[in-house]
């Protein structure tokens, strides 16, 4: 998968070369290039910015600036284009895995209060356009939105991670909140791993751990639980 950042703060992406992601980019798993908006300004402030029409508050970003970088970023390699913005659809695993098959990704990371409308319905009459929101709660850009979508993603590429079961079971795999996780030592502060982890009764630790779960998915996110196909639950289930 080849990923392409469009962003004014090419710093902020640093950390897609650390960890586990640095390394399957140094293996070339991903292809990972941060482009610099204002490489394609022509003024002399490279002014990226201006006010926005209609009044209000903030500064929106200029769309004659956008165009010329995502024309030469994008070239003629198709893509799908996505534009992180608090007023996006939620990206969640489903979104992740849908992506993990796209051959190329490019974000285009706004700042101030965003990107000219016209940029998006530029580019969504000639490919994939997706306006993406990481949750409910206003960031100061795209940039950290970005972060967490290539990590959510990357980390579903062959590869990527040593142990590719994780992926495979962690949550939302199942449509459930992960249930609590323990190691060593078996007591600690006086608190006790639970024992039926050290049964090695397999039934009964996956009947355990599902419980658990269910009784997380119930309690923090009931919005999941009742999102669940019909037949997800089990009679038992139905208890939590
Ligand atoms: C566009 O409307 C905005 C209104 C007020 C502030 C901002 C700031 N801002 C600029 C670009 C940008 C990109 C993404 C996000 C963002 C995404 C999520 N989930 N929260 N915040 C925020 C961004 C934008």
């Amino acid at each position: 998968m080849r990923i392409d950042v469009v962003t004014i703060f090419p710093g902020y992406l640093a950390p897609l070369r650390e960890a586990l992601l640095g390394r399957a980019i140094a293996a070339g798993l991903i292809d990972v290039r941060v482009h610099n908006l204002r490489d394609w300004t022509r003024d002399v402030h490279q002014a990226v910015d201006d006010a926005p029409y209609g009044g209000g508050p903030g500064m929106v970003m200029r769309p004659q600036v956008w165009g010329e970088a995502l024309d030469d970023v994008l070239g003629d390699e198709p893509a799908r284009l996505i534009v992180p913005t608090p007023a996006g659809v939620p990206f969640t695993q489903a979104t992740a895995r849908r992506w993990k098959d796209e051959p190329r990704l490019v974000f285009a990371c706004g700042r101030y209060e965003g990107i000219d409308q016209r940029v998006v319905d530029e580019y969504a009459s000639r490919m994939p356009v997706e306006e993406v929101s990481i949750g409910d709660y206003v960031l100061v850009g795209g940039e950290v939105a970005v972060l967490v979508m290539v990590e959510a993603v990357a980390r579903l590429l062959p590869g990527v991670l040593g142990n590719p079961q994780s992926a495979e079971q962690d949550s939302f795999s199942d449509g459930l909140l992960e249930g609590p996780a323990y190691t060593r030592p078996v007591v600690w502060r006086g608190r006790e791993v639970p024992a039926v982890l050290r049964s090695g009764d397999h039934g009964a630790i996956a009947r355990w751990r599902r419980d658990r779960a269910l009784e997380r998915t119930a309690k923090r996110r009931p919005d999941l639980l009742a999102a669940l196909p019909e037949d997800a639950l089990d009679q038992r289930d139905r208890e939590f």
